[in-house]
């Protein structure tokens, strides 16, 4: 490849000139999840743009995935596990694994990761601060006839969120820390739950009236029927995509936990694609960024 000329390489700096003025002193949300967080070049790529982010006086929070990771561990002590509409079945043992995984194992190597950087990271679940509050999640499958009761089915200890106190959050956010969150929320009766990445991420965007919620995933944004990018969605079209079944199966959540997000207050949604090297600098502080933007109109 060509060398950059040193013009082109100050073009580049000053590009992000603007939307640094724009976005300091604003909170972004992140989704950490998919491939970024399992290349090592990837991540240590993703590890470099929070610390940058931070740098220039924006106020990143990171709320981590790791589905994977359980499953991996599952494997190895010889359990398995089914998922119903995106949610994994948890009994008591699963949601041991969970804790250890998502609350342990994942969210150390994320904060180590940020701090070898030199950033200041610190890891939360849910129980840390009581901030994440969570209820247990039934699902209803309708019945065959319409006559029948619709059948509830019991994920076990899964969760969706109550209410969030942000009080550590912006405690830490508002100094010099990053927050980096496990996807754990506590009950009234102080048991765990396992709640979906995604729903804590856009929760969280919400309550702290974020400028942006960025989720990173293993595609390229949102895709037409043809798998063309759609590059800019607002809530009307995105009704009528999941009408018409473009929108699908785990992009179904994903696009409703940011159209919740972008009707509680937050600016905008980006769907971008974790296996860009740096996809979260390009789509914060380039001209083009990357991915679907959502926007509510
Ligand atoms: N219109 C669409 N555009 C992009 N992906 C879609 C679309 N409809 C369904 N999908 C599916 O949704 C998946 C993303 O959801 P998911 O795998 O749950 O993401 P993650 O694991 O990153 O949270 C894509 O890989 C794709 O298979
Ligand atoms: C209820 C439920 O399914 N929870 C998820 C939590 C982790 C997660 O959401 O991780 P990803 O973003 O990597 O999918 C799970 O157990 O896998």
């Amino acid at each position: 490849m060509k060398e950059k000329t040193a013009h082109q390489i100050a073009h580049v700096l000053i590009e992000a000139l603007p939307y640094i003025q724009k976005f300091k002193g604003k909170t972004v949300v992140i989704k950490y999840g998919g491939n970024a967080m399992i290349d090592e070049k990837l991540k240590h790529g993703f590890a470099r743009d929070i610390v940058m982010m931070k740098l220039v006086g924006i106020n990143p929070i990171v709320v981590h995935g790791g589905g994977p990771q359980i499953g991996d561990l599952l494997k190895r002590l010889g359990k398995t596990s089914e998922f119903i509409d995106g949610m994994r079945v948890t009994d008591s043992e699963t949601m041991d694994v969970v804790e250890m995984v998502l609350g342990g194992l994942v969210n150390k190597e994320i904060v180590n990761m940020i701090n070898m950087q030199g950033g200041k990271a610190v890891g939360l679940t849910g129980k840390d601060g009581n901030f994440i509050h969570a209820r247990k999640i039934n699902m209803t499958k309708a019945g065959a006839n319409l006559d029948d009761a619709p059948e509830i089915i019991d994920l076990g200890h899964v969760g969706e969120v109550s209410s969030i106190d942000p009080a550590v959050v912006e405690m830490l956010g508002n100094s010099n820390f990053i927050p980096v969150i496990a996807p754990i929320g506590v009950g009234k009766d102080g048991h765990s739950y396992n709640i979906n990445a995604d729903l804590v991420a856009g929760k969280v965007a919400e309550v702290l009236k974020a400028e942006k919620l960025m989720l990173l995933t293993n595609i390229p944004g949102i895709l037409d029927k043809e798998g063309n990018l759609l590059t800019g969605l607002t809530l009307t079209r995105i009704d009528d995509l999941i009408a018409d079944g473009t929108i699908s199966g785990g992009m179904i959540p994903k696009t409703r936990c940011a159209t919740d997000a972008l009707k509680g207050g937050v600016t905008s949604v980006h769907i971008i694609d974790g296996r860009i090297e740096h996809s979260v600098l390009l789509e914060l502080f380039t001209d083009q960024g990357i991915g679907t933007l959502l926007l509510r109109r």
